[in-house]
């Protein structure tokens, strides 16, 4: 699904507008009957509702919401109209004009002073005041709105965006002054500021309302950012054909594990070859040797000539992918090793974990990573190798230039992982849960990847299957077994049920 940016989105509302042959009051209908049945749904008609609009097409929804709810048998809906320049939009004149001739329903026009009504937690607040619109920080009345609704307890629901929050950059704004939403009520598509952690507690719960928005218009207008669904992945997928064998899907080479970190090599070996993988080789310190073995008998050992970490990362036979990082420490020789390989490598690549953090160590290795490397960081690591960062936006930003001047592929994990591929193109994974946040967990991902590798899937594509599938593991495996107690293991374990659902086409994912 695409995330189109706040200045694209008039284009499509016009668009919408002329394909359906419908004027954009028709539209702002269909936007406020949504809302409003979401609201529907979830309060009784006696629950005092206070709808706050603003002078935009933001606040015309919400005077349109304002009227559906009376209509709709809700008396105890009072609305203020911020209109203090005189000058509305012409959709929000519109509704108002419908309002005002509404017997009995409480509407106040604000245009100087302004008498906050009083607000407690059980009241509900619709937030109208600025959507997509917004064009600088919330000031004044505005802002001293924004702190009233935030500190009455009141139960928000917003209208788009919280208001005082744009929808892509927001580093500089101060979070205090944006109204903070318990549910934020988008149109059809999200927006990039729905990703970024420091913007979750104003989000509250978000969720996306369907208002039919054209969808050639959708397709032609570009972005160059997107949320990975279902619908995206099933594509990618190749059927496994009758007359195979495991070489027809790929052998792994995973370099990891140390004394004291084998499981990393265990949980990736395994998430490796519940992905799919044909052949799956472990190279570790001599001392892995019974446990990988006894952990994951499908996988093949290689010892290293060193008891307890790595010391040669050499590759003596023809494998489809090389994974090198769970576990494996950050010693000298293992270094060593890793420029070793960096440099004479032929084979498509996966660092993660310790490797990263043995770049880190030797920061000119970056300059060795081959094209189409794909690197795994989460923050920590990420910002050991590239530098620190204060908020999750400067560190996209970094994360898209450093994947376009390397020509990588850097999957940035967290909440809502991001895959930047090297043209800068940025995909947001939607699957995972906070049960997820365990040790190991990163070695399943890395396994999964290097196993979509191995089967002769693109790089960009092995990155973004790799994601979706980790998470959807992780999320049917929580249904069995509760954010508490899912472990690494359970997220290998469910790799392959994931896929199985994904080409099944089962619900609730289609
Ligand atoms: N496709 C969609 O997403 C649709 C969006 N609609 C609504 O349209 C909204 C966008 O409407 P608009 O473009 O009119 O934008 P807004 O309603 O967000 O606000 C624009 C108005 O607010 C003023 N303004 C902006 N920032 C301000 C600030 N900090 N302080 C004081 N005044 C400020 C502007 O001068 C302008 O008058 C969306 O957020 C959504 O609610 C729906 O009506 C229809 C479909
Ligand atoms: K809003």
């Amino acid at each position: 699904m695409k995330i189109f940016e706040s200045h694209t989105i008039k284009e499509i509302d016009n668009a919408t507008c002329e394909a359906q042959n419908i004027d954009s009051l028709q539209l702002m209908e269909r936007a406020a009957n949504a809302v409003a049945c979401e609201i529907i749904t979830r309060f009784f008609p006696t629950q005092r509702i206070v709808v706050i609009a603003g002078p935009g097409n933001n606040g015309g929804d919400a005077l349109a919401v304002a009227r559906i709810l009376y209509e709709q048998g809700y008396k105890k809906v009072e609305v203020f109209l911020f209109n203090v320049i005189g000058k509305l939009s012409h959709d929000c004149e519109e509704e108002r004009k419908k309002l005002i001739t509404m017997d009995g329903i409480d509407f106040t026009e604000v245009k100087r002073d302004f008498q906050p009504p009083y607000l407690s937690e059980n009241d509900v607040v619709v937030d109208g005041m600025f959507g997509c619109g917004l064009n600088k920080q919330l000031q004044g009345g505005f802002m001293m709105l924004a702190r009233y609704i935030n500190d009455s307890g009141a139960y928000v629901v917003s209208i788009d965006l919280p208001s005082g929050l744009f929808g892509e950059w927001n580093a500089d704004v101060n979070r205090r002054d944006v109204v903070h939403a318990d549910l934020t009520l988008s149109f059809q598509t999200p927006k990039l500021s729905f990703f970024f952690s420091e913007n979750s507690d104003v989000l509250g719960e978000w969720k996306l309302l369907d208002i039919d928005l054209d969808d050639s218009m959708m397709k032609e207008i570009p972005t160059n950012y997107l949320l990975v669904e279902a619908k995206n992945v099933r594509p990618l997928l190749k059927p496994r054909k009758l007359f195979t064998g495991k070489r027809d899907y790929g052998s792994v080479l995973l370099f990891s594990g140390s004394i004291g970190m084998m499981g990393a090599a265990v949980l990736s070996a395994r998430a490796c070859l519940r992905s799919g993988a044909g052949l799956v080789t472990v190279h570790s310190a001599r001392i892995g040797m019974p446990v990988v073995q006894t952990a994951v008998p499908e996988a093949m050992f290689e010892p290293d000539r060193n008891e307890n970490y790595i010391t040669d990362m050499g590759v003596h036979h023809t494998h489809q992918a090389v994974v090198a990082g769970p576990g494996i420490g950050t010693n000298d020789r293992t270094v060593d090793a890793l420029e070793e390989l960096l440099k004479t490598t032929k084979s498509p690549l996966v660092l993660d974990a310790d490797a990263l953090n043995c770049i880190a160590r030797r920061p000119q290795l970056l300059t060795n990573l081959p094209s189409y490397t794909i690197i795994t960081p989460h923050i920590g690591e990420f910002d050991r190798l590239f530098g620190e960062h204060n908020n999750s936006e400067d560190r996209l930003k970094k994360a898209i230039e450093m994947a376009k001047y390397h020509n990588i592929i850097i999957v940035l994990k967290g909440h809502y992982t991001a895959t930047v591929r090297p043209t800068g193109r940025v995909y947001f994974n939607s699957t995972g849960n906070p049960g997820m946040a365990t040790a190991g967990s990163g070695d399943v991902l890395t396994g999964v990847i290097a196993a979509f590798l191995a089967q002769g899937y693109r790089p960009e594509h092995a990155a973004t299957l790799g994601v979706y599938i980790h998470g959807l593991a992780g999320d049917m495996a929580v249904k069995e077994i509760g954010e508490y107690g899912l472990v690494s293991s359970d997220i290998a374990n469910y790799c392959g049920r994931a896929i199985r659902a994904i080409i099944n086409r089962e619900s609730p994912l289609f």
